[in-house]
Parts: structure tokens; sequence; C-alpha cells
């Protein structure tokens, strides 16, 4: 288990776009604070005082870091322990993922929105300000990710975690480190985020390692908006790292986007709940409100700058590229402007997700959506869910491909040869193209070489070329495979795991495009297409990816009262069917007798159940049977 520390502004500008491309920042906390809620410090009034003059960091006393690794590595354990240690919260038991503030995060124990947090501690002798920025784990690159920092010249501290548990082998692990990265194995810190085992040398590495930033305070101010979230009652709250001047409340700041200026109500630094401070310097890292009532108003990338006083923008970041696009539509048309406006704030502080308006005959308006992998998607949906209390249903999510078109008629209507499709409802027919294309990753493997043989024959059948071979130790072997995208996004990392035993690794980077032999398949009810389910596949994989979902959406729909055809369909021709017979479902039936109370409300439960159920044709289908077919695509 490893984790990388790195440095500078990086944290903010690359490291973080790494990890998900999720931006940085406070989460808003929605709901009851969870019983294991931290318990933070509270200061005396001096010290308060003290803490609000920000002054006394002066450049060469600042680090900002990230910490970065796969997911469940101990990013968020041992940004606890940080905290800890710098006195941020008070030592309790209870201090688990302090910096996941999402009760989605808390649930599934993933972060999920990047936490930033300013950490005051002392050194010998002098007090240091050390920016940490937690990554969220979503999305398998921490191999590339780390070319990234080699290649960006960041300052890389490799930390081997869980050296407390029985088999772990940190010796091994540091000659692995050697060998794939070329870092001296004597600079890695061997630490136990759970038990608390020399955090204090991961502090000491920060600060000895990591150079400050290159910042000038005597300029004019130059802020860079990494993050922002929404507060119903402050409004738009942005989190900014100052790369030059001073930024103090009472200031008018103009936004280099979109030349609004507005009037400086508070700032301060995140200690990781905001306070409130007098001024933030150029080489500090805090929060900004400025009256900002609108989302679309704080753009993450977007430069702040004093009136009157402009200056070169900062080049922003790269935006993270989508790789799993999926439909979403309310339930309920009428929800429509509520759904817009609960998509359009989770947006604000998720700028990975791409919003396109979307329609379609049966499902209505809605939106097609880009994610950075399923996990994502599925995050999303949750949040949603459980923020905002949305109800809304997603269609099978798809990857961009591409089509070259033949047809003039088709080039004259796209204004171009190659289009790039997100929505399989608007897949070209073939006698209109001249070939497709889809989108390829290039696929690392770390396992014990006991796996090799089952993880090879699983990459064959997910359509995957290998690469390149080799042993990095005695019994680990490193593979690396060209594979489709479509193969891997819905559940290749499970698959991988539960086949290695959870020893195995997986981590890809972005491979281009290659020519494909794709076909678009529906799924009909009775004869009527299943709009969620419209999928483009592989054509030697249409046969048993249809009878896969065919059967598994026979044993997700319940009887009624006639037979139900499902087939899989491309065009006219059907692949693979399934019937499911006619049963009624009397929910009375064992209301013999009198009671008229406990009638009612087995009625009023079956209605609310019906609520929850889809209507094609004239077939009823629970929502949720859409996402257990999804799970078998990729498997088959
Ligand atoms: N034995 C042991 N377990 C640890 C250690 N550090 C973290 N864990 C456990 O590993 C699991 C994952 O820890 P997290 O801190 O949530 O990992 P993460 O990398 O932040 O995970 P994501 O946010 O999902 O990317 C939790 O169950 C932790 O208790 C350690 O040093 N030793």
């Amino acid at each position: 288990m490893w984790t990388l520390v790195s440095r500078g502004w990086g944290c903010a500008r690359t490291l973080a776009r790494w990890a998900t491309g999720a931006a940085l920042g406070p989460a808003p906390t929605f709901g009851a604070a969870p019983e294991s809620w931290p318990t933070y410090r509270v200061y005396s009034s001096a010290e308060f005082k003290e803490k609000l003059d920000m002054s006394r960091f002066p450049v060469e006393n600042i680090r900002n870091f990230s910490i970065v690794a796969h997911v469940d590595h101990g990013k968020s354990t041992l940004a606890d322990r940080l905290l800890e240690l710098t006195g941020t919260i008070d030592k309790t038991k209870n201090n688990k993922q302090v910096l996941d503030k999402l009760q989605v995060e808390r649930e599934r124990g993933i972060t999920v929105k990047a936490q930033t947090a300013s950490l005051f501690h002392n050194c010998e002798g002098k007090q240091y300000l050390l920016n940490l920025i937690d990554t969220p784990g979503i999305q398998a690159q921490t191999v590339a990710n780390f070319f990234l920092a080699f290649e960006a010249q960041l300052s890389v501290i490799p930390v081997i975690n869980k050296i407390d548990l029985k088999n772990a082998d940190p010796e091994r692990v540091e000659n692995q480190i050697e060998k794939v990265f070329d870092i001296p194995s004597d600079e890695c810190i061997k630490i136990s985020a759970k038990l608390g085992t020399n955090i204090e040398s991961v502090l000491q590495a920060v600060i000895e390692r990591i150079p400050p930033p290159k910042v000038h305070r005597k300029n004019p101010l130059r802020a860079l908006v990494f993050d922002s979230t929404f507060d119903q009652y402050r409004g738009v709250i942005a989190n900014v790292a100052l790369f030059d001047g001073v930024v103090s409340k009472g200031d008018k700041i103009v936004s280099a986007h979109t030349q609004k200026t507005y009037e400086v109500n508070e700032v301060g630094v995140l200690n990781p709940n905001e306070q409130p401070t007098h001024k933030l310097y150029a080489g500090q890292v805090g929060y900004l409100i400025a009256g900002m009532k609108n989302v679309t108003e704080a753009q993450i990338g977007d430069t702040l700058y004093l009136h009157k006083q402009p200056v070169e923008p900062l080049p922003g970041f790269k935006s993270a590229k989508p790789m799993v696009f999926a439909g979403m539509y309310p339930v309920d048309q009428s929800e429509y402007n509520n759904l817009k406006s609960a998509i359009e704030k989770l947006t604000l502080n998720d700028s990975s997700v791409t919003v396109h308006r979307d329609s379609s005959l049966a499902l209505g308006a809605g939106w097609r959506l880009g994610f950075l992998g399923l996990l994502h998607m599925e995050v999303f949906n949750q949040r949603l869910e459980q923020e905002y209390n949305a109800s809304v249903i997603l269609t099978t999510p798809t990857v961009p491909y591409k089509a070259v078109l033949s047809s003039s008629k088709l080039i004259k209507e796209y204004r171009e040869k190659e289009i790039t499709i997100i929505n399989p409802a608007q897949f070209p027919d073939k006698s209109k193209v001249t070939e497709y294309l889809e989108p390829v990753v290039l696929g690392t493997i770390i396992t014990p070489d006991e796996y090799t043989g089952k993880i090879m024959m699983l990459c064959e059948a997910r359509r995957a070329v290998q690469k390149n071979m080799i042993f990095i130790d005695q019994n680990r072997v490193m593979l690396k495979y060209l594979f489709p995208l479509n193969e891997i996004v819905v559940d290749f990392y499970d698959s991988l795991k539960s086949l290695s035993s959870g020893y195995a690794s997986f981590d890809y980077e972005d491979a281009g495009y290659q020519t494909a032999e794709l076909v678009k398949m529906d799924i009909l009810l009775n004869g009527n297409t299943v709009e969620e389910l419209v999928t483009v596949v592989h054509k030697d994989k249409a046969h048993s990816i249809g009878k896969a979902i065919c059967e598994r959406l026979k044993d997700s729909l319940p009887r009624q009262l006639f037979e139900i055809a499902i087939q899989a369909a491309i065009g006219s021709k059907i692949i693979a069917r399934e019937t499911v017979k006619a049963y009624r479902k009397n929910v009375l039936a064992k209301c013999y007798g009198g009671d008229i109370t406990r009638k009612m409300k087995l009625l009023k439960r079956q209605a609310e159940g019906k609520k929850k159920l889809r209507k094609i044709g004239n077939v009823e289908v629970p929502k949720d049977a859409f996402i257990k077919v999804l799970k078998t695509q990729s498997s088959k």
C-alpha cells in the first residue's frame, strides 16, 4: 500500500484533477451530524485572535500538499491522523474519515469530494501552515498520476501505509517502488495510519522535502478558484488559492471569467471547518464569500483580481474527460425544474460532470451527463437522491463512440465527417458510415504471479490485447493491456478483485480510439423499446449480452396479468427472447374476513409501490430493475 504526497500549487492545479477531476474544497454539510462526528478544537479567545492573523505565515513557512492513492489505501485515515497530530481536531476514537462529510461518503467509506484543510504546525520553533488536500479515490489512475506528477516536477514522498497488517511486507513494496518508479527505497516512509505509527515522519517530510510555493505578495491580487460550494443562506463559497497579493474583507474583486464585480463579505481558512480570518496572503489557501448568488458565477478555474487592478488570468484547469455517459430524466416531468436546479448545484462542486440537454419520446425532457466512471455516476445519482430528494431515471451508461460518416446527408446535418456519439439513440446506421471507432485505455495490472493465468483469461474475454508483461519482483507481475473502454467501465475491477482475492490492482489511462464493429441493440417489452436500455455493443458480443439482459430482466420483472415478451433486437432482427408468464398479484388474498382498515392499508401500500414503477407500453417495470440489468452487460 502506498501513498503519494506532493507539493506546491500542483496540488490544487494538478493533483486534485488526477484523482477524480472533481473539485476540491469543503462540502456542504447535509442532514444531521453522524454520531461519530469529530470533536473540533475550541480555541480560547486569545488563541482565536491570533489565528485570525494570517500574516504570521510567511511564504517560506507554507507547504501545499495532497494525498494521492488508490481507493481504500487509507488517504482519509492518514488525513485524520495529520489533523490530530497538528491539534486541528481532538484525538478521539471517533475520528474516522473526518474530511469525508457527505452522507454518501460516510455510507460508502469512499471520498467523493476532495477536502482542503489548513493545518497549523510547530516545528523546531517555527510555525508552519500546511495546506492538505485529501483527494477522492473514485478513479483508478494512481500510476498514471504518478507520471503526471513526475512530469510536472512535483516533489513526491512515497508513504507505505498499513504496515500493521499481518501480511504487510513493506520491504517488498519499497523494492517495487524503486523498480517501477525509480524512487530510492530509503525515501519511503512506512506508517500505520490506523494506529498512528510514524505519522510525525510524514509531517517532517512535508516540511523538509516540499518547497514553499512560488508566489509574490507584493503583486496585485491573483486568486485561483479551485472549488466552490453552494450554501442556500450565504450563496456561493469559493475556495481560493492565492498566487499573488492579499485579499481582505471589504475588498472589491472582479471575476476574470464573467467580469462581474463583487464585495468580499468574508475570507477565511478551512481548519477544517470555515474559520474567518482578517486577510489571506499569497501562498495561502482558504475560502471567500462575495455575494455570488448564482451557481454559474463561481467557475472552477476562474481568476479573481482586485477592482481596477486587472491581471493576466491564471491558466485554470485542464478539464477532466468524461469516460461514461448516461441519460438522466425526472421520473415525473413536473419535477423537471427542481431536478435541473439540483443538477446545477451538484455540478457546481463536481465540475468533472458534463451536462447536455437531451430529450426522449418515452422519457420526456432530461439531460445527458458525462461521468469519470460508473462509480462516479452511481455516487452522483445517490447524492441527488439523498441531498436533493430527487427521483431520477438513468439510462444504460455508454462510452463515447465515434463514427466516420459516408452519408453526405448526415455529414451536412452534423457539419462534420467524424462524429462522437454519446447517446445510443443517435447511433447512425451501418449503411451511413465508413467505420465505427471505440475508445481504448491502457490498463496496468499488478498481481501476485499465482493469479496471472486467470487474469489473462479475464482480459482476453474483455477483448483486451496484451502489450507487456514483466516481473517486478520474485512473485509479482505487471501486465499491460489495451482495453476497449466499454469492457471495463461496469464491473471489470470487481471481477479482477474477486478472482485475485483482492490482491491485484488496476490502473488505466486514456489511449485514444480503435476501429470496432459495433451495433445498436434494442430491448423490447411486448414490442415496445425500453429507452433506458438502448445500448451499443460489439457485434461479437451482441448475442451473449442480449441474452443476459433478457434473462436478468425476466428475473427482475414481477409477473403481471398478461404474458410479457422480453426481446433483444438489432434493427428488426430478434437475437434473444425470454417470457414472463401471466400472474395476478392479489394483495388481499390473505385478508379474508372483514378487517376493512387492514385491506385499505394493503391497497395503499400497493399504490405506493406503483409510484416506483415505470410503464412501458402496458408493462409495469420497477425502477430498480434496470440497474440490476446493467451489471450483466460487460461480464458476458
Ligand atoms: N490495518 C489498517 N487499516 C487501515 C490503515 N489505514 C486505513 N485503514 C483502513 O482502510 C480502509 C480505507 O481507509 P480510508 O482512509 O477510507 O481510505 P481512502 O484511501 O481514503 O479511501 P477512498 O476515499 O475510498 O479513496 C478503512 O477501513 C481504514 O480503517 C492502516 O494503517 N492499517
